[in-house]
């Protein structure tokens, strides 16, 4: 397995197990307890963030990009965790969709007379 992969892995480990056990003083244990709420509300701000960060340019823009990258696959990831989502769920999602172009699959779903986005 990548690193990358090990530590998404091992992330996910660690969220899961807060979201079971809930100790006191931890970070994901408030957000578990908050719910959809509380979860939905850091998504949301760290995915602006995201975008607000990638117009960045330079090394400097690429280094904030990447750190809010990260706080938002934190958040999706804990958000995962409450809903009982595993990385092996989403992993399957993406699976299903290799090798089906998005346009082709848009084109399937839309119906004759409707408006083309
Ligand atoms: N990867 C992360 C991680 N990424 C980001 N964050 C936290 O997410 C928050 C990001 O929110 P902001 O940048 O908006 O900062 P803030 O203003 O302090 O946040 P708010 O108080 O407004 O919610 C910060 O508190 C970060 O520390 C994370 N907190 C925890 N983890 C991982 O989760 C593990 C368990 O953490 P605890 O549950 O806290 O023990 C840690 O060992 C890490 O591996």
């Amino acid at each position: 397995m990548s690193e990358a992969l090990t530590i998404l892995n091992r992330l996910m480990e660690t969220i899961q197990t807060r979201a079971q056990e809930r100790p006191a003083g931890s970070y994901t244990t408030k957000l578990i307890e908050g719910g959809v709420g509380k979860i939905g509300k850091k998504v949301i701000e760290e995915a602006a963030e995201v975008v607000e960060a990638a117009a960045e340019e330079g090394a400097e823009g690429k280094e904030h990009f990447t750190y809010e990258v990260g706080d938002l696959l934190y958040h999706t990831m804990v958000m995962m965790a409450w809903r009982g989502v595993t990385l092996d769920d989403v992993a399957a999602e993406l699976g299903r969709r290799e090798g089906i172009g998005g346009l082709v699959e848009k084109a399937s779903r839309t119906q004759p007379g409707d408006n083309p986005a």
